[in-house]
């Protein structure tokens, strides 16, 4: 499907209940299913990649229900999840994979992943070489790098894993095969990222230890059901974020959007611009710290986004670059190679696309450099099959000098499926 948007003259108004957050998501339905009893979902996303990870659990013989935003798993504990006859299909959902390996490396049976063309690139083996390590088998092209990989569990021995890259994915899939592993497993990452394995594994009743960068958890321990709140998505909220921030006589709150300290980079890099953005109503749901969001256009000045808090925005930045477009002055993305690697690569797709309406906009090795402000110009533009490029092209829509398409929209269900209909409820 293609998208014609149009630009904002009159601002955007009003406020959104932004959709679950598809971290969090993902986790309770694959919590749920590993742990004892019923666990009930509330405000579950129920985006196509959260639908794949549902779809994979219930072809390992787990019930579960699911309504919109109401879900309901059945876990019989690990010991539940059977042998699947058909191949487990992960979409497009890289935390779908990368975390369900590290539940597959334990379990004593043999199963097939595969995935969409995207996941066929995306790298495997910072999942599968540690799950070798703690003694699984797994194979797949380039020696179990690429999808469709071939897994067969069993017996595990926990290790100290030290990842090469900072990635949550990476962490909890270990994490997740310590749970079953004789020993303790840790896994010390170079810089802080999402935590949400850590705090939802906490609520399901295991001991989780913490020692600056280093996770830690002792195998044998068991899950006991739980219900689990979902907060609003900080990822998706950003495109709003980014979009009151640029329209002009533009208001708009977000209500309770997740603020987890790991992933609110995105209210640091605006507050460091100049934006007006207030944070209201705090509180802590379900174990996870949530606020309303207040976001008014202003003017902005270009920054540098780097170091730690690039994994504190890293899903962020397609949207982020949209925004540095109309700063005054240089912002320079850097330490972000992890962009290259994710549905599309991110440097080249967002670069290659906003070059197209005019931006100021070089790529470098590890990031981009964008010089601002620059008028956007209405052209025909290319998702590339990347929910987060669609919509992050959709708010730069807002403000091009005409009608701007977007080609293959279809992606942004992946994270958010009414995304169109709650931006087209802002207008005036
Ligand atoms: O753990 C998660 O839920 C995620 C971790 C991040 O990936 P990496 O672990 O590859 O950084 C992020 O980009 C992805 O959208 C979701
Ligand atoms: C990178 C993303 O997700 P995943 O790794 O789960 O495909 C994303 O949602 O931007």
């Amino acid at each position: 499907m293609n998208k014609t948007m149009h630009s904002i003259t009159n601002g955007l108004e009003g406020s959104l209940k932004i959709p679950g957050d598809k971290s969090i998501s993902h986790r309770a339905v694959m919590f749920g299913a590993i742990a004892y009893g019923k666990t009930t979902v509330d405000g579950f996303l129920p985006g196509d990649d959260c639908l794949s990870t549902i779809d994979c659990f219930r072809k390992m013989g787990v019930q579960i229900e699911q309504k919109e935003e109401r879900v309901e798993i059945l876990g019989k504990g690990f010991e539940g999840l059977k042998e699947p006859v058909e191949v487990l299909d992960v979409g497009n959902s890289g935390t779908t994979t990368r975390l369900m390996l590290g539940i597959l490396a334990t379990l004593p049976f043999h199963s097939i992943v595969i995935g969409d063309e995207s996941i066929a690139k995306r790298p495997m083996s910072r999942v599968t070489k540690p799950l070798k390590e703690l003694g699984a088998k797994i194979d797949g092209r380039d020696e179990g790098n690429y999808t469709p990989l071939s897994i067969r569990g069993g017996k595990t021995k926990g290790i100290h894993y030290h990842s090469p890259v900072a990635s949550a994915q990476v962490k909890s899939a270990v994490l997740l095969a310590g749970l079953q592993s004789e020993g303790v497993t840790s896994v010390t990452e170079p810089a802080l990222t999402r935590d949400h394995t850590e705090r939802m594994l906490k609520g399901f009743g295991v001991d989780v230890q913490r020692d600056g960068l280093t996770v830690s958890i002792e195998g044998g321990q068991s899950l006991q059901a739980q219900h689990i709140q979902v907060p609003g998505d900080i990822s998706s909220a950003a495109f709003f974020l980014v979009a009151g921030a640029i329209v002009q006589n533009s208001s708009i709150t977000l209500q309770s959007v997740g603020i987890n300290p790991t992933r609110s980079g995105i209210i640091d890099v605006l507050h460091s611009m100049g934006a007006s953005l207030t944070v209201t109503n705090e509180k802590v749901v379900g174990g996870e710290p949530i606020a309303d969001l207040n976001i008014e256009s202003s003017s902005l000045q270009g920054t540098e986004i780097s170091g730690e808090l690039i994994p504190r925005l890293i899903d962020e930045i397609p949207v982020l670059a949209v925004l540095a477009t109309q700063a005054n002055g240089k912002t320079i993305i850097k330490d972000a190679e992890e962009l290259k690697v994710k549905e599309t690569n991110r440097i080249d797709t967002v670069v290659h696309q906003l070059k197209e309406l005019g931006a100021n906009i070089r790529a470098t090795d590890d990031g981009m450099i964008i010089e601002g402000p620059t008028p956007l110009k209405a052209a025909t533009v290319r998702s590339y099959g990347d929910h987060r490029i669609g919509m992050a092209l959709a708010i730069a829509g807002l403000i091009c000098d005409g009608e701007l398409t977007i080609e293959n929209t279809d992606a942004i269900a992946v994270s958010y499926p009414h995304f169109f209909e709650d931006l087209e409820s802002l207008s005036k």
